[in-house]
């Protein structure tokens, strides 16, 4: 049983105007299916859907069309009972009370009916300490590993992280992903929807890229490096750079892009042909201080399947 199942979802709001509204289409025809166990990343530029899409599995927006399937259940009319199996860390909520956080992770275990210890919770998301004091006075990464410890309780058997990382400093950002391990390796499926690549890239199975309402890329970052065809860049200082060397390696086969930056030359090519970039700057009239060859990141993937706008 799939953990997520969208199937020809599409959402359109209404937004009223003074000579009569317009519709705008957040969600276009959608089929997007998160397997059972997989940590799944949820990508895509503002304003492509991704909030949209949360809320709809969340059932705090209905689709104008389509069908939606959580943890094998129809979100409309069994929502109540998934919310129970899920766990939610939500974008831009923030806990707002004068109780303390404890208070609001014994509040979440209850309305679970869950057995949680409320301050392992807390020392989980490494929250040790600052309990004594009102949600309403703590730091942003503070209010974010709360809410984490709330989206914890009850084992839930899906996890849907939006934009869990922020305001989370690096060693807030570290226990996160360690969560998110621990809980795949319990036996969660975890949808995971951020900006912030590097975390993408470090915890995620599969990726799908949203642009637009639609997606444009579903897959695993390898075979997403492999659809795009470029796979390395090849970095390399010289002592200067003779305009007929980089000639010569923007023709060479596998080369999809050369840019020079003072006398540092980036080659994007396939892996296949990093020798002979390499070889051909050493056959040129320059000196090759260094080279260096990284795979293509996850950013350079999203930049060549999005089109870099807000919607
Ligand atoms: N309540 C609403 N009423 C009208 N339009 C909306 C509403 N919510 C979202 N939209 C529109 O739907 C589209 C998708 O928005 P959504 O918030 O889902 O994008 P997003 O991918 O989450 O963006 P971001 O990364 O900026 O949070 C945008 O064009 C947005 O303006």
């Amino acid at each position: 049983m799939p953990a997520i199942e969208l199937h020809s979802v599409t959402k359109r709001y209404e937004r009223p105007g003074l000579f009569g509204g317009r519709s705008v289409t957040a969600l276009h025809d959608l089929d997007l299916t998160v397997r059972s166990g997989e940590i799944f990343g949820f990508l895509g530029p503002n304003g492509a859907g991704k909030s949209t899409t949360i809320d709809i599995l969340l059932d705090y927006a209905a689709p104008t069309e389509g069908m939606v399937r959580v943890l094998g259940q129809n979100i409309s009319s069994e929502s109540t009972a998934i919310r129970d199996r899920i766990g939610v860390l939500p974008d831009g909520y923030g806990p707002i009370s004068e109780r303390t956080g404890r208070e609001h992770v014994q509040f979440a275990i209850e309305a679970k009916d869950a057995d949680d210890d409320p301050d392992d919770l807390l020392e989980r998301v490494g929250m040790r300490g600052p309990d004594a004091y009102p949600v309403e006075q703590y730091s942003k990464g503070m209010a974010q590993r709360l809410m984490l410890a709330m989206a914890l309780v009850g084992e839930p058997e899906l996890l849907i992280l939006d934009e869990p990382s922020t305001g989370l400093d690096p060693n807030g950002a570290r226990t996160m992903r360690r969560i998110v391990r621990e809980e795949n390796a319990r036996g969660a499926t975890v949808f995971f929807s951020s900006h912030i690549m590097e975390q993408v890239e470090a915890v995620c199975d599969r990726v799908a890229i949203l642009d637009g309402g639609e997606l444009v890329a579903v897959d695993t970052i390898d075979a997403l490096r492999e659809s795009v065809g470029t796979t390395a860049t090849v970095t390399v200082d010289l002592s200067s750079v003779p305009t007929s060397a980089v000639d010569h390696v923007r023709s060479l086969e596998g080369v999809s892009g050369v840019k020079t930056n003072g006398t540092t030359v980036a080659v994007a090519c396939e892996n296949a042909a990093k020798a002979s970039v390499v070889a051909a700057f050493h056959d040129s009239a320059a000196d090759v201080l260094d080279v260096t060859t990284s795979e293509t990141s996850l950013e350079e993937l999203f930049e060549s399947y999005t089109r870099g706008v807000a919607q």
